[in-house]
């Protein structure tokens, strides 16, 4: 079931060699173009003025040769002294509004691309958390990161400053070309001597950077993977005194992201050489031409010194467009890993069914069923086998087991954090879709029970964004949280890091507030306060049996007292349910569960915590 999930298809362009299968696709440059297109294809009037902007600025560049020209022409001709002065002023005024239309220009593309930049992000990254767990995992973590921070920083260079000046370098080619032409069409053509070593070398350089480049941000991706690890299991790593190893793994990676970025400044390096050569060949052609046009009198001396002033004018732009290729190459290369991730967003868009949707909408009291669902974390380690249980509309299924028997597991498979390798999660019959396990009203309440900053009233409305204030007091009050309530600003506290820091019980009761609001038709609990007082535990058992209200639901029980109110217990042992029954039932058979029920009385009269 997972595999059509976790293995998008690609071209095998798009995948040069085996290592990158497991990482998230990237995208052709066609369908990078495309999506770059679209995005800026929104804003067609900013657009236009932007390029109303840079036409305006290279046609007041074209006023320095031509004027240039003119006042040779003055000299050699000896016109009065005026002239010369006048062509002065207007180099002067012409050179002025250039720079500043230029400069308008430029910001404002670098606006238009950075708001593009920041939406294409924004959906990658959403797109990253919609992406099941199990399939980031086999695309590294270090991939994911390297795509929204490190590619995001390349594009985000490129889009601030090499993108505007290449653009800017274009409009003044095309412009400046257009001005060659204009003056004489033989110019243009002398000019043109130089454009097939241009070409060429351009296409040579086009051919090998976009690999080379690909291939650098993969290797640079996969050093950032290693640091990561290094960084995030630190502790561990020192502990176990892995410490050498890992330093040896990151300088191996470091190692190999060298011999890409060497051959990326060589092929750079050749390709400027053939650039300035590709000049020189183009000055001399227009010189030798202008000077034989002006001999014969063909041309006037002003127009020849202008034609070479033009060609000369072309050196910069050319240089900076075919140059920077480069930083756009590698721009681009960023580009298409983006736009990579965002295209797998339709993949995992998961929707639920319509007659899900509609239950949910309605409430109607739903049917969990696993059939023989099988999971392992890791390959050959199954944390859970072969599990079938069916969960009736509006029961309570309390799921006991040692630490470690795939309970949490086992919850993550029913609210599609993980995709079963085998078997099946339905909901009244139809499967439920990986990653739309909560659209279809089925939600985990996990053991990190997490307050997020800003209000009480923000943190319930994630559940139901449009709940009125006595929704939310209603809410509270259910599962015991008055203690908001009487709080000077009640539901408008702020909580998390900037604010009141609830206790672990508290947080708990605010999560299930938070499930009161949202009223799911399955229910999971994986909660962890098996070690909190008697008195605590009598009432968030309270507080989530309000929370559950007539849901079906599955909780994963660290106090065995939630068992013993339970309809039925399901025993884990292995990922395996090994026992299945009333709590009454269970203690007669004297088998694993009476085993966990003794062990946990006994343990917890002896904390001075005696059940009730
Ligand atoms: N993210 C993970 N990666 C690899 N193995 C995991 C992962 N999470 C759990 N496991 C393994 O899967 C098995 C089942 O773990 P699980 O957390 O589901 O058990 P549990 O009964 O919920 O345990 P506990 O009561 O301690 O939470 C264990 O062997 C565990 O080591």
């Amino acid at each position: 079931m997972s595999t059509t999930q976790d293995h998008p298809s690609t071209t095998p362009d798009q995948r040069p060699d085996a290592d990158e299968a497991l990482l998230l696709p990237i995208a052709d440059a066609r369908t990078t173009r495309r999506q770059a297109v679209r995005r800026l294809g929104r804003r067609p009037f900013a657009l236009l003025g932007v390029a109303a902007l840079f036409v305006a600025a290279s046609v007041c560049g074209l006023a320095a040769p031509a004027l240039l020209g003119r006042i040779v022409e003055a000299v050699t001709e000896n016109e009065p002294g005026g002239v010369v002065f006048a062509c002065a002023g207007g180099i002067l005024a012409a050179g002025i509004a250039a720079a500043a239309l230029g400069r308008l220009a430029h910001a404002w593309l670098a606006r238009l691309l950075q708001s593009a930049l920041a939406e294409l992000r924004e959906e990658a990254f959403r797109t990253a958390m919609g992406i099941p767990q199990a399939r980031l995992e086999k695309a590294g973590v270090g991939d994911v990161v390297s795509r929204v921070s490190g590619d995001v920083e390349a594009v985000g260079e490129a889009v601030g400053g090499v993108l505007p000046v290449f653009t800017a370098a274009g409009f003044t080619i095309v412009v400046t070309a257009g001005g060659l032409a204009v003056l004489d069409p033989r110019f243009a053509l002398a000019a043109l001597v130089a454009a097939p070593v241009q070409v060429l070398a351009t296409r040579w350089f086009l051919r090998r950077s976009g690999p080379a480049y690909r291939r650098l941000r993969i290797a640079e991706g996969h050093r950032t993977g290693e640091l990561v690890e290094v960084f995030t299991s630190e502790e561990t790593i020192v502990t176990t005194g892995r410490s050498a190893r890992h330093a040896q793994r990151v300088a191996r990676a470091s190692e190999d992201a060298i011999a890409p970025a060497l051959r990326a400044t060589r092929i750079m390096a050749t390709f400027w050489n053939s650039l300035n050569a590709a000049e020189l060949v183009g000055l001399a052609s227009v010189l030798a031409v202008g000077a034989l046009l002006s001999s014969s009198g063909t041309v006037t001396v002003s127009a020849a010194t202008t034609a070479a002033l033009l060609y000369f004018r072309l050196f910069d732009p050319i240089g900076v467009v075919l140059s920077e290729f480069d930083a756009l190459q590698r721009a681009t290369a960023g580009l298409s890993r983006l736009v990579g991730v965002v295209s797998v967003a339709d993949r995992y868009a998961a929707r639920a069914t319509e007659a899900q949707r509609a239950a949910q909408r309605a409430r109607t009291p739903a049917r969990l069923t696993l059939e023989n669902v099988s999971f392992a974390h890791a390959p050959g380690r199954l944390a859970v086998t072969e599990v079938s249980l069916t969960v009736h509309p509006g029961e309570r299924i309390a799921v006991v087991g040692a630490s470690g028997s795939g309970k949490s597991s086992l919850a993550g498979l029913v609210a599609g954090i993980h995709t079963p390798d085998a078997g099946r999660v339905l909901l009244d019959g139809e499967p439920v879709v990986p990653g739309a396990a909560a659209e279809a009203g089925v939600l985990l309440v996990t053991q990190e029970v997490r307050v997020f900053a800003g209000t009480v009233a923000d943190n319930l409305r994630l559940a139901a964004p449009d709940a009125p204030d006595a929704d939310l007091d209603a809410a509270l009050r259910a599962v015991g949280a008055d203690w908001v309530l009487d709080l000077p600003d009640g539901t408008a506290t702020r909580v998390g890091p900037d604010g009141l820091e609830p206790s672990s019980e508290r947080a708990q009761q605010l999560a299930l507030a938070r499930v009161v609001l949202a009223r799911p038709r399955v229910l999971v609990l994986d909660e962890a306060t098996a070690e909190t007082g008697a008195r605590a535990a009598r009432a968030l058992d309270r507080a989530t049996a309000n929370a559950i209200g007539d849901a079906s639901a599955l909780v994963i029980a660290h106090r065995l007292t939630q068992a013993e109110t339970a309809d039925r217990v399901v025993v884990m042992d292995h990922g395996r349910i090994v026992e299945e029954g009333p709590h009454a039932d269970l203690l007669a058979k004297r088998g694993t569960y009476a085993r966990l029920w003794h062990a946990w009385t006994a343990r917890t009269t002896t904390n001075g915590a005696p059940v009730a």
